[in-house]
């Protein structure tokens, strides 16, 4: 089967109205009260695990991982998160002879994966066969896609492999945003709105949707380079003809800071700019945390999902401070050649009832 056609079998329950249902939501919400009640006085590798349970919640309900509980299912995000070893495959992928020289020195440096524990949970998750209904699992499963079980399991596999860093990093490196001196009226309006509005859904809360867009814009978990091939035949991209089978890539860290008539002062951290009519289209253009077309993020509904519950949950109750062993140093963006992440592998939040918090911000 190929990509195009599988994907649109999967993108079904993963399609907002899907993850809308609230036998979804609860779940995402669920994990969000364990994730606050886990993390009162820190907030670091438990955003992963907030991850890891969100995304097999969706994959195999109710067969998902409780990392946010137990330890055991914590080791296995560990064992897939953090992964240090995609700069040695990337060049055993584009750089084979490259790879046959160093491959073995590389290794010394870059251990090759090994996700046991998480083979062994995808492994046993799709052998069940009552998946609730609006899991990949489940639709998998429909007789007629005639998918067979270890296809089923590979596919379970990446997809929680690429649902766990990206959403943790996505908000490690926002709520670390959030708790700066510096952005602290954004963190009190975003309280404002949430206090204001506690029976309205995530999904139509304006302010939110800013703060998250622009934390995905300031610092998306996918920030470089996604290659492409040219087409059959080649194609002309702004007046240039590129041949077929050349590589091109395009990439968030540049897309969203290229044109600073689209983003003023595109390093500033400013939810306001997406709050504004004028230029929006222009800003959904550029905005590539997702990527777009064919190959673009099939977890992009999951993912805002996952971000807006927390967040909502998190600051309609607390005010988040950076715990005062946390750097900057260990907050920057570190190269992880495709992705990125904290280079001190390590978010350390206080979180202050809202109640006790009388300080007021600019
Ligand atoms: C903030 C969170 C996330 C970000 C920023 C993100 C970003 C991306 C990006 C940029 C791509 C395209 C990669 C490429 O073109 O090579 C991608 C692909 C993908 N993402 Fe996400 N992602 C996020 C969360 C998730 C989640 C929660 C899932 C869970 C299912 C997921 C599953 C996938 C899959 C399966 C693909 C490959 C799609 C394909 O082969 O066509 N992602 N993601």
């Amino acid at each position: 089967m190929n990509h195009a056609k599988r994907k649109r079998i999967l993108a079904d329950r993963y399609a907002n109205s899907n993850i809308m249902k609230s036998q979804s939501l609860d779940g995402i919400a669920e994990r969000s009260a364990r994730f606050i009640e886990k993390c009162l006085q820190s907030v670091g590798r438990s955003l992963h695990d907030y991850a890891f349970d969100g995304v097999t919640h969706q994959l195999f309900h109710p067969h998902g991982s409780d990392s946010l509980r137990n330890l055991q299912d914590e080791e296995i995000m560990k064992q897939v998160a953090f992964d240090d070893s995609l700069q040695n495959r990337l060049i055993q992928y584009y750089w084979p002879s490259l790879h046959k020289l160093i491959g073995q020195a590389l290794s010394v440096f870059v251990k090759p994966r090994q996700t046991p524990l998480a083979d062994e949970l995808v492994l046993s998750a799709a052998r069940k066969t009552d998946p609730a209904q609006f899991t990949l699992l489940n639709r998998m499963q429909d007789k007629a896609y005639e998918m067979e079980y270890m296809d089923m399991a590979a596919e379970c596999l990446d997809h929680m492999a690429a649902g766990i860093d990206t959403t943790g990093d996505g908000l490690c490196f926002l709520m670390w945003e959030l708790s700066q001196p510096r952005s602290f009226h954004i963190q009190r309006r975003l309280q404002q709105e949430l206090m204001a509005n506690p029976h309205v859904s995530f999904d139509k809360l304006q302010y939110l949707d800013a703060v998250v867009m622009e934390g995905l814009r300031c610092f998306p978990a996918i920030p470089m380079s996604l290659p492409r091939y040219v087409p059959t035949g080649g194609r002309t991209i702004n007046g240039f003809f590129i041949p077929e089978r050349t590589i091109v890539s395009s990439q968030a860290y540049s897309t969203h800071r290229i044109d600073q008539a689209v983003f003023p002062e595109p390093d500033l951290f400013n939810p306001e700019r997406w709050l504004e009519e004028k230029g929006e289209t222009d800003r959904k253009r550029l905005f590539f945390a997702f990527a777009s077309g064919g190959r673009g993020c099939i977890g992009k509904h999951l993912a805002l999902a996952e971000m807006k519950i927390l967040l909502r949950d998190v600051y309609s109750r607390f005010t988040t401070l950076p715990d005062i062993t946390m750097s900057d140093k260990d907050m920057q963006m570190a190269d992880q050649l495709i992705s990125s992440q904290p280079r001190g592998k390590k978010c350390l939040l206080r979180l202050e009832p809202l109640e006790n918090d009388t300080r007021t911000y600019g």
